[in-house]
């Protein structure tokens, strides 16, 4: 970029007719020699350094946290509401709810300009000075805004090219209780996450930034605040990636055939109405058509009922699954009182794949009718985003469907709290495979069975 278009861009559109120039300053800390040449010695020695309003920690991993960023506190009451005259798009997934701006890339607005030049030409180069690191000219920048329930769960920023990630908040008085903490995680030898060992609270005009590597894996914490909005600036210099270790796959489930139990057991447990072969019939063709279906009230009521008592009353013993940037909820691993244990051998039961072979098409037992020869049967397209279940308390198993091999199922108890969650992952075990996934949800209003066709 030559000089004469940077200085054009520093400038309001309106200067020439006597409006204030636009300029945004780096903090003055920054363009200390002897800080500089602090944070370099720390950056490169992994050590923890406050060089004024610059703090350098290496743990989890390498961030730096700088106060005060922009010098002239007022530019960015100016910056905040070209900001919020943008518009912002909802975006929403397994992984994140919040609302982001248009690219900030192109943006003409004075503010905006003079921030993207005070970050990617000035502070580049303080960057690339005090960490050793040749960064390229790419800009890449949006605004964000966190508002009440908003989050980005667990993820490591890994994108080719992005080197460092920057955050430059723009929020009203903020303190821990507000929610919307950065969170840095610890990983373990296999570069998997563990659990959170950093909590940043986001304030007005602070600058953090930390290298984008194979463990720099964050969070930003759910907004519990119902009437502040965590707004921020955020994007990525970009260089050469760092090397990446080949990624971990969690081992497959271990599965088990059937348990032999004969259709008496569905009598006792099933909602008469789901055992009628006429019913059974509509349903699978719904399910056909649609590869998930509910099928509300599926359980007899007082089996319903005798579940939920057991759930409220017993303290079921329970494990945290991880790694967060995977799931987040807890699994029900010790005795199960009996009414619990019965109702997960029903799930498991020979009878219950059969039914479950009625109710959906699919061949889950060697008597069930062979759909491939049906007209109908070719509800096998892949289904890469399906959503993950919620529930408070929620029974899944999926069953394996596969070729000639004898159909498999595995299951748990899981245990929901707030901000338990569970993500999907191209490389997940379970995706490579045909399976029916079902959840019998128990603890929210109404009873209900979901399944959904995987693959
Ligand atoms: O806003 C933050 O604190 C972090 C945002 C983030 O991790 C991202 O946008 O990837
Ligand atoms: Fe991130």
């Amino acid at each position: 970029m030559s000089g004469k278009r940077r200085q054009a861009g520093e400038k309001d559109g309106g200067s020439k007719k006597g409006r204030r120039q636009v300029k945004a300053e780096l903090s003055a800390a920054l363009g200390l020699q002897a800080g500089r040449e602090e944070a370099t010695r720390a950056w490169e020695k992994r050590e923890v350094a406050q060089c004024g309003s610059v703090v350098l920690d290496p743990v989890p991993f390498q961030h730096c946290i700088i106060h005060s960023f922009i010098e002239n506190s007022e530019f960015l009451d100016g910056l905040k509401e070209e900001l919020l005259a943008l518009s912002f798009h909802e975006k929403s997934n397994d992984l994140y709810k919040f609302q982001q701006s248009e690219d900030l890339k192109s943006r003409k607005e004075p503010h905006i300009s003079a921030l993207r030049h005070v970050l990617f030409v000035d502070f580049r180069q303080w960057l690339s000075e005090v960490t050793h690191v040749e960064l390229d000219t790419t800009v890449d920048i949006s605004c964000a805004q966190y508002n009440y329930t908003d989050t980005l769960l667990c993820h490591d920023d890994e994108l080719e090219g992005r080197r460092f990630a920057f955050i430059l908040y723009l929020v009203p008085d903020w303190c821990e209780a507000d929610g919307g903490t950065l969170d840095l995680y610890s990983t373990d030898d296999r570069t998997q996450p563990g659990s959170i060992v950093k909590s940043l609270v986001p304030s007005w005009n602070t600058l953090v930034f930390f290298e984008v590597s194979p463990i720099s894996f964050h969070q930003v914490s759910e907004v519990l605040s119902e009437d502040k909005c965590r707004l921020s600036v955020s994007g990525w210099f970009h260089g050469s990636s760092l090397e990446r270790p080949p990624r971990y796959l969690d081992p497959p489930p271990i599965r088990n055939p059937h348990l032999p139990r004969d259709h008496e057991i569905l009598y006792e447990w099933i909602n008469p109405v789901y055992l009628s072969f006429e019913y059974q019939s509509q349903i699978q063709e719904e399910f056909e058509d649609s590869s998930e279906i509910l099928l509300k009230d599926f359980l007899k009521e007082e089996k319903f009922s005798a579940i939920c008592e057991a759930l409220e009353t017993h303290n079921i013993n329970c494990e945290l699954l991880g790694p967060p940037n995977r799931r987040c909820y807890k699994r029900a691993n010790g005795e199960l009182p009996e009414v619990l244990s019965a109702c997960m051998d029903l799930l498991r039961s020979e009878a219950f794949f059969l039914l479950l072979s009625n109710l959906t098409g699919l061949k889950l037992h060697f008597l069930a009718p062979d759909n491939d020869d049906s007209d109908e049967g070719e509800s096998s397209s892949k289904d890469n985003s399906r959503p993950s279940a919620q529930g408070v308390e929620q029974g899944a198993s999926s069953a394996q469907l596969e070729g000639d091999k004898v159909p498999t199922c595995t299951g748990d108890l899981r245990l929901w709290e707030h901000g338990h969650y569970t993500m999907i992952h191209d490389n997940d075990p379970e995706r490579q495979e045909f399976a029916l996934d079902l959840f019998l949800f128990c603890g929210c209003e109404g009873q209900y069975i979901q399944t959904l066709m995987a693959l």
